[in-house]
């Protein structure tokens, strides 16, 4: 039933937007690495045990859902050759950070995924990016820099240096804030935080220092506030066009708020990649255009 505006509740806990399904989607162009090679053979995160093994052709059928999900949403999808011997390649979001056509170049803090930088700079030089800024510090592309409409929120504490902080403002030109990771299990930002558009965010406090969840409470007094057991299946790992959010179906108390709050939750299977720490952000690296000036 719509109410008409005379009829609303005087305090609803929604801005009216919401109440009217107005949550709009934008279409993106997403970078993704198909998971040919994907194995857990080194273990860099809490997630990855060598000794469990990894199902490499149930971990492609999980990747080729995602990306037919962002499909079947309307996004573009462009994809990167897998390179044999760098098993965590499929985590593209790792592989830069691209901002208003220009990118900034990745420099992995783990020796086993040093090949995976070069390899993603070629891509974008060779593909409408070739503005894509060498690194001199420590820094995971969007696995620790995700990207809203008026600033950067940048992690750290686990792979990405502040100094890369520093270096992706100064570049950019976007203020660029610092949030400091504590638990090794979110061990990037985009694992505990993901931006819902309209300059807002759902998180994981726990996951933060004391300091950095004040700044977040701070910024974002409306965001979405996840519980443990929806970080611990990396429910906050997922990607948000604005409306639709592809988010770890494991993830049922977020998706439930997330619907709540009038976004369209897309559930997808990314249990075997959690092998190696990952869903389907880290899955995804947002390619954003050059914007032309309104
Ligand atoms: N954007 C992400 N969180 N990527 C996940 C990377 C997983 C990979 N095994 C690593 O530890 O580096």
């Amino acid at each position: 039933m719509t109410l008409s505006p005379a009829m609303e509740p005087a305090s609803s806990p929604l801005p009216r937007s919401v109440r009217r399904g107005a949550r709009v989607a934008r279409p993106r162009h997403f970078l993704m690495c198909r998971p040919e090679h994907f194995a857990v053979t080194y273990s860099i995160n809490p997630w990855m045990d060598p000794a469990a093994g990894a199902d490499t052709a149930r971990a492609v059928a999980q990747w080729e859902a995602l990306r037919a999900a962002y499909l079947s949403l309307g996004h573009r999808v462009s994809l990167i050759d897998p390179i044999e011997g760098l098993p965590d390649m499929v985590f593209a979001a790792n592989g830069a950070l691209v901002a208003d056509g220009r990118a900034y170049g990745a420099r992995f803090a783990h020796p086993q995924r040093a090949a995976e930088a070069p390899a993603y700079a070629a891509w974008l030089r060779a593909n409408g990016f070739p503005d894509v800024r060498e690194p001199a510090h420590t820094n995971e592309g969007e696995g620790d820099f995700l990207v809203l409409d008026r600033l950067i929120l940048a992690g750290t504490g686990f792979r990405t240096e502040v100094a890369a902080h520093q270096e992706a403002q100064e570049y950019l030109g976007v203020p660029v804030v610092t949030l400091r990771l504590v638990d090794p299990r979110f061990y990037h930002l985009d694992t505990a935080l993901f931006p819902l558009g309209d300059d807002n965010v759902a998180y994981y406090p726990g996951a933060f220092s004391p300091g950095s969840r004040a700044v977040l409470e701070r910024l974002f007094p409306d965001a979405i506030i996840a519980d443990e057991r929806d970080a611990a299946v990396l429910g906050l790992n997922a990607v948000c066009d604005g409306r639709n959010v592809v988010i770890n179906a494991e993830a049922t108390g977020l998706i439930a708020t997330l619907r709540r709050h009038g976004y369209e939750p897309v559930p997808v299977d990314m249990s075997e990649l959690r092998k190696s720490g990952g869903g389907p952000k880290c899955c995804t690296l947002e390619l954003r255009p050059r914007q032309v000036p309104a």
